[in-house]
């Protein structure tokens, strides 16, 4: 089950040219009637963070799910390798907003790893022999001190980067990253961003993050992707936080930042933006 959810292989395009980029193409989800978003047109490229910002229920997590395919939608996806050839079945890395599971559990993250680096059944394989790739792997997180902690007694910082860590084994060739809304302190938001930063850069991956932290996507992001049912516009962290929809958006007042009027904001009280932000979305379109 962790496997299907934090890796996924998908088919790579047929016109690769240029650097080792991922196109989103005209993606569209659809739920029975209701238009989840639709035209959604993205180009990843590798080594950059894509931070997609913008209303709750404005369809960010969904497109994850449409990028995993997990989710049935219109449209296509591309890959392209930085040598412009086909990278045959790109591997996708997925850390999920939540991790439903029982706290009780006596599971470990040692566990975890075992159940998800192997195709054997867990009692056949040798805890021994895969621990040092375990380790290595955490390692990469700043995490290998939890290698024997309950699941369950991880705190939610911890979790998301065991999480991290299982995403990045396979090493993928794009990350998707959605951010939790609650249950991880200040502290480990800045940890989890500067682990993520540094991947970029020595990976040189592509990384699509959905954060809700408007401080720290004008830190850290190359690109943002503002959404609402669509892409609404994207640019650099500065074209996109001065553009007049992105405050209207985040519905800031005169003179305040994007990230003020963002903080401000009480978690789940933001769908009234939304109708505002349709208003936005039709004006652009
Ligand atoms: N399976 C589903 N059936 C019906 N509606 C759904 C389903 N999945 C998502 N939706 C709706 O699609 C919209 C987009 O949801 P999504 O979770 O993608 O938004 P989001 O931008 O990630 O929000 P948040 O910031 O709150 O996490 C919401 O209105 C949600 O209720």
């Amino acid at each position: 089950m962790f496997k299907t959810i934090l890796h996924h292989h998908a088919s790579s395009c047929s016109d690769c040219t240029k650097l080792c980029c991922t196109k989103i193409e005209d993606f569209s989800v659809k739920i029975g009637r209701l238009t989840i978003f639709d035209h959604v047109n993205i180009h990843i490229h590798c080594g950059q963070l894509t931070a997609l910002i913008g209303p709750n229920g404005a369809g960010k997590s969904t497109l994850l799910k449409a990028i995993l395919g997990e989710v049935p939608h219109g449209g296509s996806l591309h890959y392209v390798d930085a040598k412009g050839k086909h990278t045959g079945h790109p591997v996708i890395g997925y850390v999920p907003q939540y991790l439903r599971f029982d706290v009780s559990s006596p599971t470990s993250v040692m566990d975890i790893f075992m159940a998800c680096l192997t195709r054997r059944p867990v009692w056949l394989c040798s805890a021994k022999s895969l621990r040092p790739r375990v380790l290595r792997s955490l390692e990469r997180v700043r995490a290998a001190h939890l290698i024997d902690r309950r699941l369950g007694a991880l705190s939610g910082g911890e979790l998301q980067r065991v999480l991290l860590a299982l995403a990045l084994d396979p090493m993928p060739d794009l990350l998707l990253l959605d951010e939790p809304v609650s249950g991880v302190d200040q502290n480990g938001l800045e940890l989890f961003y500067e682990i993520v930063a540094d991947l970029r850069e020595k990976e040189d991956m592509a990384i699509i993050l959905i954060s809700h932290d408007l401080n720290m996507v004008a830190k850290h992001a190359d690109q943002v992707v503002l959404m609402n049912k669509g892409v609404v516009m994207s640019g650099t962290p500065e074209e996109v936080f001065a553009d007049q929809r992105t405050k209207k958006i985040f519905g800031m007042l005169a003179g305040e930042s994007a990230q003020e009027a963002a903080a401000d904001i009480p978690a789940g009280t933001q769908d009234t933006a939304g109708d505002t932000a349709d208003e936005a979305r039709g004006a652009d379109a």
